[in-house]
């Protein structure tokens, strides 16, 4: 069945009633305590003990007290309710981030974090943007998310304070001015980073274009549409200039509604001496402390003369206010002097330098003047969208890295499994078109790669956050599958998924006791399979006994960890064809969770690792890389092709057409070479083309997708002009039938990328025709041996399916009802089962049902197929008892029965085109297209079992279409 999960009509009405309880609890949470760091309690448990002293006061011991916990990794020891308790990174990024209370951890916890929270947060927004139907501006997100909880204890030192209960006009009416030495006090009481602190909310005053300088130095607030117009002088940021130029404050304006823009330029100028003064030069390791107590000082001072009055209510956290709208080239810039620039005050420490320069050379055109020497940048008038996602891809990059060495360094300990998210790439800029992000629902996958089995409720409300957010009408299956389906599938499951984990856990310890781990399953299932499973269940028998023995539950939640488990294998020289973690190969695991080091180490060190392994329609790891920018894997990959003389066949695998989401399609027979032209990443590009041979490379660069578009136009069709224009250099290209102009310097490539946005909507619609056609194609011919249904005899031995059925039972697992959206099965994944009996169950399939699926489709020798899905299926009289019609999203699939024909009655597989129900026996499987409209027809009483399997699969031989 196609992976559907939920009706978009039932998503929204649990969404709405997420949102309600949100409502409520926000209401009861206006203050403290706060209802996220109640949840983060229960993960932060087993930390170690709180002060033996409560710290209630605000009087000099207090702040001594505060400042000796100013150390985040102290104040991490305390539990959630203490006002000290700080959450880790971690804990922010896998809890809920996304969710609505996200702005209660900027508002609670340390600068430095908010810093990754706000990128995020702006990029995110960025990504909004291009749903709206208004591209030529974007929001910048409101700043109450981070002043709020400031302006809270500012609020309160006033001696008329808001009442929260007062109409909009008595409030603006009782608007007070608070002084900014207000704020720094404030922020000293938390022992924060004053500077950074401070710096930052200015800068988001700044940014929300509320205030300007006055004559006798002060900045007011105000409300002016011209602000925006003519104060976003942010060449002005560049600083980093340390003290104010007193000449250069305004004077004051007569009226606050004709503020000139003068005045307006010079508190930017201001603002960006503030703003710079937690500057520190990355390169500067020397007098970092002294410096920086320089600059709190000078800013002190600075400070002192400054009464910056501004508007509380404007920040107030209930406020509905929209936020301002900026241009996109403004919105890069605030991006770029915020967070990436060598002296930007929250400086996101980017680890690959190569990303920086792709960034920087995006947004500016960098000259090095001759005379003296110095870097001149002037902003390009268009700045591609794609720096958005190489600035996302290099936070997570990032984030992913503190993650692993933590790790390594046993600093944290790792409870999740961390799947690391792929980018939003832009898509569709069509107005109204619900289109974004990427095929495969990107963002959603950073949340839901990130929430831990364990925290099921804080991710299901994530997603049904997200789901309102973003209006996601429909999440189509996808090809990262760990996080999708851990996502979309489990999440209302969390009990489930607690036992199972535990299950794991306990399986493991018991292995580990009695010394099973060492023993070589594989050998041991051929021998004799009935007696694997014997063994498999007396493990789980000794489990439960022990069980019984009381353990701590400490020891019992520790968790599987997937890079030791695939670095255990690595070592021990199993095979990794059949492994797999939550049902995807190692090397799309490493894909999935862009781990390069550990791709390139199984593709180094592993024992059958498929390269060119299809996953979801057709894409294999090295068209993952080309998307994800993964360079160090592809050159990998390629290099260990070479080595086997596969190079360009792995150059050359093809995808197929592929629905994406809100009803897109794209367009299949695009080859790696092709997706590193979608997604802008020319270093890919230069790389794919050095495994090709010269006279070769032409071939491969003209070779069009199923829509017709060759490498070049497919550059020009998502924007890349660079790619264009170097393909156009090594004459790689055509140009179009409608173009007189032939070369690079007449002919106009913006224009041509315009027209090709038309062509792009188009051309979703003609695959999706194609799509369907395939599908109707199928049945309709009576010549296409797809069409036909055949049933295997004597895949597993009546005796062996008894065993497994036992087996099942044995491991007491709960049967799952929600992995599958449309046409839900009852059903447990074979992966959720010990992983030795995943394994061994898809190498008896390969081995005793391949073979025959080849040779009754006509197959060639060479196909290879993997298994998208293994699952066990039930269908009861008294439950489920049958399933409706459908197609599957694979290219094959199969039902074998378990249980004996006399247990049921009804049952069989329905095949519409056929008008015809197939029933097999006991052991027998059924093999059909995925295509085909099929049903599981009802039984009437007793309870049936299968075995369902989704293989893709792929002519290897037919990849080298360039020979
Ligand atoms: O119950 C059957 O025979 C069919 C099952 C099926 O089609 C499926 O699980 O996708
Ligand atoms: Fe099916």
């Amino acid at each position: 069945m196609i992976l559907n999960n939920h009706t978009f009509a039932q998503l929204t009405q649990v969404s709405e009633k997420a949102q309600q309880c949100n409502t409520i609890s926000e209401k009861e949470d206006s203050l403290s305590p706060r209802l996220v760091e109640k949840k983060l309690d229960l993960v932060e448990e087993t930390l170690s003990s709180p002060p033996a002293k409560q710290i209630t006061g605000t009087g000099s011991m207090h702040q001594r007290e505060l400042s000796l916990l100013s150390n985040p990794r102290k104040r991490r020891r305390y539990k959630a309710d203490h006002p000290c308790f700080v959450p880790n990174l971690r804990d922010i990024m896998t809890g809920e981030y996304w969710s609505h209370h996200f702005q209660k951890y900027i508002e609670d916890h340390q600068p430095s974090r908010l810093k990754y929270l706000y990128f995020l947060l702006l990029i995110d927004d960025f990504y909004q943007y291009r749903l709206e139907p208004h591209p030529q501006k974007l929001a910048i997100p409101n700043p109450h998310n981070i002043a709020f909880k400031l302006f809270q204890q500012v609020k309160q030192k006033q001696s008329q304070p808001f009442s929260e209960n007062a109409s909009p006009q008595k409030v603006q009416a009782q608007k007070q001015a608070a002084n900014v030495t207000d704020i720094i006090t404030a922020v000293d009481t938390n022992k924060r980073d004053s500077v950074l602190q401070v710096s930052c909310v200015l800068q988001f005053f700044y940014l929300q274009k509320i205030f300007f300088v006055t004559k006798s130095g002060q900045i007011s607030l105000v409300n002016d549409e011209e602000f925006s117009r003519n104060v976003i002088g942010l060449e002005e940021l560049r600083g980093p200039k340390l003290s104010m130029d007193s000449s250069l404050l305004p004077s004051a304006p007569s009226d606050l509604e004709h503020a000139s823009s003068k005045n307006l330029s010079s508190a930017s100028t201001m603002l960006a001496s503030l703003s710079t003064l937690s500057l520190r030069d990355p390169e500067d390791k020397g007098n970092r402390q002294n410096d920086k107590n320089l600059e709190r000082q000078q800013l002190a001072i600075e400070l002192q003369h400054l009464d910056i009055s501004f508007d509380v209510f404007q920040f107030w956290g209930d406020t509905t206010q929209s936020s301002p709208l900026y241009t996109f080239k403004e919105y890069c810039l605030i991006l770029y002097y915020n967070f990436i620039r060598k002296g930007s005050p929250h400086l996101i420490q980017l680890s690959d330098k190569q990303l920086i320069a792709d960034i920087e050379k995006s947004f500016f055109h960098i000259q090095v003047d001759q005379k003296d020497g110095l870097v001149k940048k002037t902003l390009k008038s268009q700045i591609p969208f794609t720096v958005f996602d190489k600035m996302w891809l290099a936070v997570f990059r990032y984030v992913h890295q503190v993650f692993t060495d933590c790790k390594k360094k046993k600093k944290i300990k790792i409870k999740n499994n961390i799947f690391f998210p792929c980018f939003p790439s832009y898509r569709s800029q069509k107005k109204n078109s619900h289109c974004l992000f990427c095929p495969n629902v990107q963002l959603i996958f950073f949340v839901g790669c990130n929430i831990p089995l364990t925290q099921k409720s804080l991710f299901q409300e994530s997603l049904f956050n997200l789901n309102k957010k973003y209006n996601l009408v429909k999440v189509r299956k996808t090809f990262f599958k760990p996080g999708n389906q851990h996502l979309l599938f489990s999440n209302h499951n969390s009990d489930f998924c607690k036992k199972k984990k535990k299950e794991e856990t306990r399986l493991k310890l018991d292995q580990r006791r009695s010394g099973m781990t060492n023993e070589s399953h594989l050998d041991l299932a051929f021998e004799s399979d009935v007696e694997f499973l014997k063994k498999l269940e007396e493990r789980h028998t000794l489990r439960k006994e022990s069980e019984k023995k009381s353990r701590s539950e400490d020891e019992a939640t520790e968790d599987e960890d997937p890079i030791s488990r695939i670095e255990e294998y690595l070592k021990s020289g199993k095979s990794l064809r059949d492994a797999n973690i939550k049902g995807v190969s190692f090397l799309m695991y490493c894909c999935a969770t862009i781990n390069e080091e550990l791709g390139c180490k199984i593709i180094e060190e592993g024992i059958d690792v498929d390269m060119m392994e299809p996953w979801d329609y057709g894409q294999t790891p090295l068209h993952v890389c080309a998307q994800m920018d993964m360079y160090m894997l592809a050159e990998k990959i390629l290099e260990k092709s070479k080595e086997k003389k596969e190079e360009e066949e792995v150059l050359q695998a093809v995808t197929d057409d592929m629905p994406v989401q809100y009803g897109m399609f794209e367009s299949g027979g695009r080859t790696p070479i092709h997706y590193s032209a979608i997604h802008g990443n020319t270093n890919l590009l230069k790389l794919f083309l050095r495994y090709i041979p010269s006279e070769r490379q032409k071939t491969a660069l003209l070779q069009k997708d199923m829509d017709g578009n060759d490498v070049w136009t497919l550059a020009l069709m998502y924007k890349h002009f660079d790619i264009a224009k170097y393909l156009m250099e090594l004459n790689c290209w055509v140009a179009p039938r409608d173009e007189d102009a032939s070369s690079l310097s007449t002919i106009d490539l913006k224009a041509i990328s315009e027209k090709l946005q038309l062509k792009r909507n188009q051309d979703s619609k003609t695959t999706r025709a194609r799509f369907d056609q395939y599908n109707d194609d199928i049945v309709a011919n009576e010549k296409n041996c797809m069409r036909q249904v055949f049933v295997v005899k004597n895949v597993l031995s009546e005796q062996l399916c008894k065993q497994i059925l036992h087996y099942i039972g044995s491991v007491n697992m709960e049967w799952t009802t929600t992995r599958h959206r449309s046409y839900a099965t009852t059903d447990i994944p074979s992966y959720y089962l010990d992983f030795q009996f995943d394994e061994w169950l898809r190498q008896l399939l390969r081995k005793f049902l391949f073979p025959s699926i080849i040779e009754k489709y006509h197959l060639s020798k060479s196909f290879e197929f993997g298994f998208k899905d293994l699952f066990f299926v039930k269908y009861s009289s008294l439950g489920q008892n049958h399933l409706q019609l459908h197609r599957d999203g694979s290219f094959v699939s199969f039902n074998l029965l378990l249980n004996d024909k006399s247990d049921f009655v009804g049952g069989g597989t329905f095949f519409q085109h056929l008008d015809q129900v197939v029933e097999i026996q006991r052991g027998q499987c059924c093999i059909h297209s995925g295509k085909v409209l099929h049903a599981g027809n009802a039984i009437t009483q007793g309870e049936r079992y299968i075995l369902v399997g989704f293989l893709e699969g792929k002519d290897r031989s037919k990849n080298s279409l360039i020979k």
